[in-house]
């Protein structure tokens, strides 16, 4: 889709030109990220369409060196969508004055490498239909840190949700070719699992939200054997919010009723672990419980079946390192 401007002189650039060092940051710092080098700008940002803007967060101080100014971003939205545009900030983990992007900014924070519950994917995209329906001429801008994860499941579902792409798999390939130069926008396993959720409730309409047990967790990999494992369950009970609350500590004693130790295989067997909704399952090596081995996330009104299973460890959200492949667990 062509880029929706016309070769209007660039305000921007009056101004002094970026520096060789603040141009190689912002290039690393992007990564595989498409960046919008024209008319004077250098911004982490990508036209996913022509009325839909994805960009990297608007920062102001030293980190504008290596990413997004805030000052450029309002530049160029008032030059390119003066008075049509809408932002959408994403980022739990920082935010800014929407006085200084204009004002128009919805804040839906939610935390890095993590999806969304579909309730709130449902409720963004009929805020956005609402904001692109009022004016031929208005635009959304999707952002969060890097402007590329949790960005592009939220513009992946609205994407699905204004029909302009059939199904799950399209949307994210077409996402990630519009975002990234290799085609990996929505990497994150959980959050592509809740892209499916979501096309699947917008096609098929509501399911019943199903409370379910948990008895045990068994883990397939060479690297469980050695270590102390520690399981975090937490769910937020079907009300669609971003609130988990614990619901399993396996550190706690009574917990874990009792643990088998075959090969290369840990099982753990519970007293009746009762989670309803959306779930998020981590596992931590008790040496270094700061960072996970892993984690990921679902949601129960989806299981068909008795038992979850994640084959392999590209289905596992952030997996160490240390995890090899053919890595399993089954719930
Ligand atoms: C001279 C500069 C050299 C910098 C080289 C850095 C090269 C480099 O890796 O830059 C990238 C890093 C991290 O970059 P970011 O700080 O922007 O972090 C990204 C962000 O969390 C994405 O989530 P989201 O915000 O899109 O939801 C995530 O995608 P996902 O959740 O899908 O996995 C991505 O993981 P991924 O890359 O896909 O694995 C992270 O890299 O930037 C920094 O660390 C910023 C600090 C840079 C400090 C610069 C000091 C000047």
């Amino acid at each position: 889709m062509a880029s929706p401007w016309s070769d209007r002189a660039s305000p921007w650039l009056d101004m002094a030109p970026f520096d060789g060092m603040k141009s190689l940051a912002r290039k690393l710092v992007s990564k595989k990220k498409r960046r919008f080098k024209q008319y004077g700008f250098n911004l982490d940002l990508s036209y996913i369409t022509s009325r839909i803007i994805a960009m990297g967060f608007p920062c102001e101080g030293a980190e504008s060196i290596y990413r997004n100014d805030i000052f450029e971003v309002f530049a160029f939205l008032n030059m390119f969508h003066e008075n049509h545009y809408k932002i959408f900030n994403l980022c739990a983990e920082r935010t800014y004055d929407p006085a200084k992007l204009g004002g128009n900014v919805e804040w839906i924070p939610f935390s890095d490498h993590n999806p969304a519950p579909t309730e709130i994917m449902f409720s963004f995209c009929e805020r956005v239909y609402d904001w692109l329906v009022a004016d031929p001429n208005n635009v959304i801008v999707v952002h969060c840190k890097a402007g590329k994860g949790r960005t592009g499941l939220m513009i992946c579902a609205y994407l699905l949700y204004s029909r302009e792409c059939s199904d799950p798999v399209t949307a994210i390939q077409y996402y990630g070719e519009k975002r990234t130069k290799n085609g990996k926008g929505v990497t994150i396993s959980s959050q592509r699992r809740y892209l499916f959720y979501f096309y699947d409730l917008w096609k098929h309409g509501p399911r019943n939200v199903a409370p379910l047990v948990i008895s045990r967790i068994s883990l397939y990999s060479s690297l469980f054997v050695k270590c102390d494992i520690l399981i975090c369950i937490a769910c937020n009970g079907g009300n669609g919010s971003f609130q988990l609350n614990p619901i399993l500590e396996s550190q706690h004693a009574g917990s874990v009723t009792n643990l088998v130790r075959e090969g290369k295989y840990t099982t753990f067997f519970f007293s009746e672990v009762r989670i309803l909704g959306d779930v998020k399952v981590t596992i931590y090596d008790s040496r270094s419980s700061s960072k996970p081995i892993f984690y990921f996330w679902f949601n129960t009104s989806f299981m068909d079946g008795n038992v979850f299973t994640l084959a392999s460890r590209s289905e596992l959200d952030k997996p160490s390192k240390s995890l090899e492949e053919d890595t399993k667990t089954w719930y």
